[in-house]
């Protein structure tokens, strides 16, 4: 069914029935006798505390979007505190959270060094210069005797009793070889004192600090090989469905597996060290066997969140005695998502088998439970308003894919639940409340990590 009202790009499947009729009710808004006050527009309930149509059956069990969120990261909260830290080797150390301050291992520069290329000189000039100059790399240099001036590179070791670096613009050789200033010469110019930029022992960064380039570098000069850092939360990803292929065009009935593709890169830029990406079919033993077997510290499942006849995680958690914390989410799309704990150190996230409702469960659950697990920071949360406005579900969050242009989020078509049109387009998702938010109003966004941080920044 289409029902009239649902926009270029969304999913009538999207939509339920409730959502659907409110949508018909509000296109007749204005044939509406008057008086008639209801349902029309579905007014915007209070997070969490929802207002239903009348008659509307409450939705058991489903969790407010932000508490689910809350939730997945509260789970991983008392297991990352126990995580032992891991030696990392710079190379590998990128997008990690130290877990020690990094101190300063030598006084950086950790000698006297010349700031410019040039000569090193002592006492006022003109200068005899010495044969041999110094070189960046080279063995302390012979102390220099009071008017005496030795070539220096940047870098180089400043001879004892320099009192200033002349730089080679600023100084000009007579015939006798004598070097002359041709500007004043200030005690101390252009010499970088052992230590100034910091002592041996002094805390550079603290506990938590990410691992940028920048601190890979930094890390580098203060004399470190290797660094203590919050291992990467170990998923595995599990995808379900017979009716996936794994190459080629639909066919039959068939469709091609986006979601294996998909999932591995994204949870990588969550911080994740993806061990494994199995495709299981609609297998319940297959399913059992390998939650049994897994010693990831967190299994991700795709498809079978639902009730249908070959939707196989719910019975299979029930079987393996498992804890819900999650089950089922107040979000559209991806509301069967679920956070079940299997031990106490093994969580499981099932992703609804639509790929837009996969992205949702992955961003509400997946998200908070591995940054929390990698000790990352959470960020910072931020608003910009709608440049149109958007659709909202009667009665649960939704999160809808936009690109940000200017000071503007502006919301994308093809945004049903089945749909990757939208979201491959988009710097973010925009958390849309329930009853929707006209044009200009401020939405709450969560960044995707590429459009932040570009792609080699975070799939390394
Ligand atoms: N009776 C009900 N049926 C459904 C409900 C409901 O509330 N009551 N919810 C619908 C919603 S919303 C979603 S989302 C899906 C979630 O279903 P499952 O998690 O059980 O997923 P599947 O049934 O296995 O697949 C759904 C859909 O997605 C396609 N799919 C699955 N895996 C992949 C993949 N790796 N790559 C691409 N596409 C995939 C699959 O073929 C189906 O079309 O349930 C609704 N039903
Ligand atoms: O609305 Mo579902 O949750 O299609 O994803």
């Amino acid at each position: 069914m289409t029902a009239p009202g649902i926009r270029d790009g969304q999913d009538a499947e999207d939509l339920d029935v409730e959502e659907v009729l409110a949508l018909v009710k509000d296109d007749h808004h204005a044939a509406r006798p008057a008086g008639d006050r209801g349902p029309g527009p579905v007014p915007a309930p209070g997070r969490g505390n929802p207002a239903r149509p009348s008659g509307a059956e409450p939705r058991h069990r489903a969790t407010p979007w932000t508490d689910a969120r809350a939730i997945a990261g509260r789970a991983a909260r008392s297991l990352a505190a126990r995580r032992t830290p891991v030696s990392v080797t710079l190379g590998d150390a990128l997008g990690l959270v130290l877990a020690a301050p990094l101190t300063a291992l030598t006084d950086l520069p950790s000698f006297n060094t010349s700031a410019m290329d040039g000569w090193a000189v002592a006492g006022p000039g003109p200068w005899d210069v010495r044969e041999e100059g110094v070189l960046a790399g080279h063995a302390e240099p012979a102390p220099l005797a009071d008017g005496e001036a030795a070539r220096i590179a940047t870098g180089a070791r400043i001879p004892p009793d320099t009192t200033a670096v002349l730089r080679s613009e600023h100084g000009r050789t007579d015939e006798q070889g004598r070097l002359h200033p041709t500007r004043e010469v200030q005690h101390g110019q252009d010499i970088r004192p052992r230590g100034q930029e910091c002592r041996s022992g002094d805390q550079l960064l603290p506990t938590g600090a990410v691992v940028t380039p920048a601190v890979l570098g930094l890390a580098a000069a203060a004399g470190y090989d290797t660094l203590a850092a919050v291992p990467r939360p170990r998923v595995e990803v599990l995808v379900l469905g017979d009716e996936l292929l794994t190459e080629g065009r639909p066919h039959d009935g068939l469709i091609r597996d986006a979601l294996g593709p998909m999932l591995p890169p994204w949870l990588r830029a969550l911080g994740a060290d993806v061990v494994a990406l199995r495709r299981l079919g609609d297998d319940a033993k297959a399913l059992h066997q390998a939650l049994t077997l897994s010693s990831a510290d967190l299994i991700v499942t795709t498809g079978g969140t639902a009730a249908g006849p070959v939707d196989h995680v719910h019975p299979t958690l029930r079987r393996l005695g498992a804890e819900l914390l999650v089950d089922g989410v107040q979000v559209r799309p991806g509301h069967p998502m679920l956070l079940a704990r299997l031990k106490p150190d093994q969580h499981l996230v099932g992703l609804p088998g639509n790929p837009l409702a996969a992205v949702s469960g992955l961003l509400t659950l997946a998200e908070p439970l591995l940054r929390t697990l990698a000790a990352r920071p959470a960020p910072e949360p931020y608003t910009l308003p709608l440049r149109e406005a958007a659709q909202g579900h009667p009665y649960d969050t939704r999160l809808i894919p936009v690109v940000l242009r200017g000071d503007h989020a502006v919301p994308l078509h093809y945004h049903g639940p089945a749909m990757l049109r939208g979201i491959a387009a988009a710097d973010a998702l925009a958390v849309v409340p329930p009853g929707g938010a006209p044009a200009g109003q401020e939405a709450e966004l969560l960044d995707l990590p590429w459009a932040v941080a570009g792609i080699g920044a975070c799939f390394t």
